[in-house]
């Protein structure tokens, strides 16, 4: 120990420390007798790192694009004004009012930028900054119009009076609050759910997560701080005018994000500190703004990955001697996972399916069931529907014709969210990991839709939250164990090798409970260790009752797995039957695997090393 670098002792510390050391330090500030214009700025800091944080959620961590926050800030400050115009000075009354005004400004705005999708919020949010000073002109007899409201009363607290010093320590202890409730989301399970969804909706869906509702999560939440900051910054002043509220001011805090790092709680603060300090140091800067805040939007952007928030962690990193890929321990033994719980398999029937994509009859009435306790291998040439019939299992398309249940639920007519939430859980070609997180939490992410906690009682630790969390820790363990996988728990899930990101799909599966588990192209891209590895992890999966579909071009897996195997060619079923049938029916073995059934060799004795048909593009 006394010979490991500072850095690595230190390490081993509570990190959140650090944050709260420093808020306290902000509160402290009025005994430091700086002087004004630090102390203006550092309020103003603050309250643009409010701003900042609210983008930070949306943007940084469910991947959405919204400059909406200026019009939140805007309700915030206005309503706050007004109220204290009308004799409401208290500025908890003032803040609490804010921070609703901005969530109904978030709500309005948010539903239908959402719900259209693509690209809709970015413009939605862009035209509202921009349509803003409009607005406030309409209502000029409550908002004073271009004039700017005037007449704000000095801020009391319980019927105090506070001074300019108490209302630093005012600021101070808002944001200092907020932040806090920031870093127990982004460290809560929801804070995990928006990464998932950041990574892709898609992915999101398959696990259950209703996409629009946490996309309208995260934009909503990030309406609350923009809303304090309005409250803030009205009796700072005394004074709002629509300029304080311009598009410069959106771009402002956009820069501030990436430049910080908008995947991170404390990147906000980093951000709106070097900006704030940085833009209004000179009349010169003052002056350039735009400019200067899109060199800053530039160096955060394309030269810092993670803004400086991520720079810092990699110099942490690298002062600790921490390779993200391997921070773990060693192995975990294998024969801890001996003992597999019971998987509650369900039967998976697949009647009559259709699909075309325009004139491309991708698949014409396949049938397929999938029992508990099999392995049921879905095999075929490229191109000849396996996985657009996974997609129509899991609800990302719609069927034309046909029935898909589960047990007796009918799932052809579910959304994918619906779907993945009686029970469906897949794996994709291309392994689907989100960032910023460890394998652990990733894994844990698989619970998120089936045990529910809300955002309140996670951001209080209430009693629910910390009896979820626990289950999603145990059962993380368990699976982790199953898949063999555990000894890199706390290693950061994206910067793991091919064969452990798919082993860690496979586990993010499992920790649901899945009804049915269906792996497409799992063995993909594997070495033949890590391939027998996941072979072992699918048969105790069948063995503990387990209801596993299979799409594989790994035909020696596939007849080593399968206790069915349904043979698709052209969209059509081409074949089915137990690997003995499959391997001696003439029309698989030339049509599937080139072999000519004339030849001298008899197929069924070459069969194992074979390899199908899998012309260049097989991966996606
Ligand atoms: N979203 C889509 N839009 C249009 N055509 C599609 C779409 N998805 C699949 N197809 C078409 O449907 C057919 C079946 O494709 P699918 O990807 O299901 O085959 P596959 O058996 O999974 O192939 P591979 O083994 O290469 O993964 C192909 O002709 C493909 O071009």
């Amino acid at each position: 120990m006394a010979n490991l670098p500072l850095a690595r002792r230190l390490s081993g510390g509570p990190l959140w420390i650090v944050p709260l050391a420093l808020g306290i330090l902000l509160i402290l500030v009025p005994h430091f007798n700086l002087e004004y214009s630090i102390v203006r700025q550092l309020q103003l800091a603050m309250i643009l790192s409010l701003l900042v944080s609210g983008l930070n959620l949306s943007l940084g961590f469910a991947g959405e694009l919204a400059l909406g926050q200026v019009a939140m800030y805007a309700a915030g400050a206005y309503t706050a004004g007004m109220l204290s115009q009308r004799g409401h000075t208290d500025i908890l009354l003032q803040l609490v009012a804010a921070g609703f005004a901005a969530l109904l400004v978030g709500l309005v705005t948010g539903i239908p930028g959402l719900r259209l999708g693509s690209w809709s919020l970015a413009m939605t949010s862009f035209f509202l900054v921009l349509l803003l000073p409009d607005v406030l002109a309409i209502f000029r007899d409550d908002t004073g119009g271009r004039n700017g409201l005037s007449g704000i009363l000095s801020p009391t607290l319980f019927g105090k009076l506070l001074s300019p010093d108490d209302y630093f320590m005012v600021i101070a202890i808002v944001t200092v609050a907020w932040f806090a409730v920031m870093r127990n989301i982004a460290v809560s399970r929801h804070g995990t759910a928006l990464r998932v969804l950041k990574k892709s909706p898609v992915l999101a869906a398959s696990m259950g997560i209703n996409v629009f509702r946490m996309k309208l999560l995260a934009y909503a939440l990030g309406a609350v701080p923009a809303g304090l900051a309005g409250a803030l910054f009205a009796s700072l002043d005394l004074y709002i005018s629509p300029e304080a509220f311009s598009f410069s001011v959106a771009t402002t805090i956009l820069a501030a994000s990436v430049l910080g790092g908008s995947a991170s709680v404390y990147g906000a603060v980093f951000g709106a500190f070097v900006l704030q300090f940085g833009l209004n140091q000179s009349t010169e800067f003052q002056k350039y703004s735009l400019v200067v805040t899109g060199a800053f939007l530039i160096i955060g952007g394309v030269l810092l990955t993670g803004g400086l928030t991520g720079l810092a962690r990699s110099l942490w990193r690298k002062a600790v001697g921490e390779d993200p890929a391997v921070s773990a321990s060693a192995p975990a033994d294998a024969a801890a996972a001996e003992d597999v719980p019971a998987v509650p398999g369900k039967v998976l029937r697949v009647e009559g399916v259709a699909k075309a994509f325009g004139g491309n009859q991708a698949l014409k009435g396949v049938d397929l069931v999938a029992s508990p306790g099999r392995v049921t291998a879905l095999i075929g040439p490229n191109g000849s529907g396996k996985t657009t019939l996974l997609n129509m299992i899991c609800g990302f398309y719609r069927t034309d014709a046909g029935v898909i249940a589960l047990d007796d639920k009918q799932l052809q007519r579910m959304g994918p969210d619906a779907v993945a939430r009686t029970g469906v859980a897949r794996t994709f070609q291309t392994p689907n990991i989100p960032e910023g997180i460890t394998v652990r939490e990733a894994v844990m992410a698989g619970r998120y839709a089936g045990h529910r906690a809300t955002v309140l009682e996670a951001v209080l630790r209430l009693p629910r939250y910390r009896k979820v969390r626990k289950g999603d820790l145990a059962e993380a363990d368990r699976v982790l164990d199953l898949v063999g996988i555990r000894h890199l728990e706390n290693a950061e899930a994206t910067a793991l090798p091919l064969g452990q990101r798919r082993l860690l799909e496979v586990a993010r599966c499992l920790i649901s409970n899945p009804g049915v588990l269906l792996l497409d192209e799992t063995a993909s891209g594997l070495d033949e260790d890590e391939v027998e590895r996941l072979a072992e992890v699918i048969r105790r999966v069948r063995d503990a009752g387990g209801t596993v579909v299979l799409v594989e071009h790994n035909f020696q897996l596939v007849l080593s797995l399968a206790d069915e195997i349904v043979a698709l060619a052209h969209g059509e079923l081409m074949a089915k039957g137990t690997p003995e049938e499959i391997q001696n029916n003439e029309r698989v073995m030339s049509e599937y695997l080139g072999i000519d059934p004339d030849a001298p060799e008899a197929p069924h004795v070459v069969l194992a090393d074979v390899a199908p048909h899998t012309p260049e593009g097989a991966e996606r």
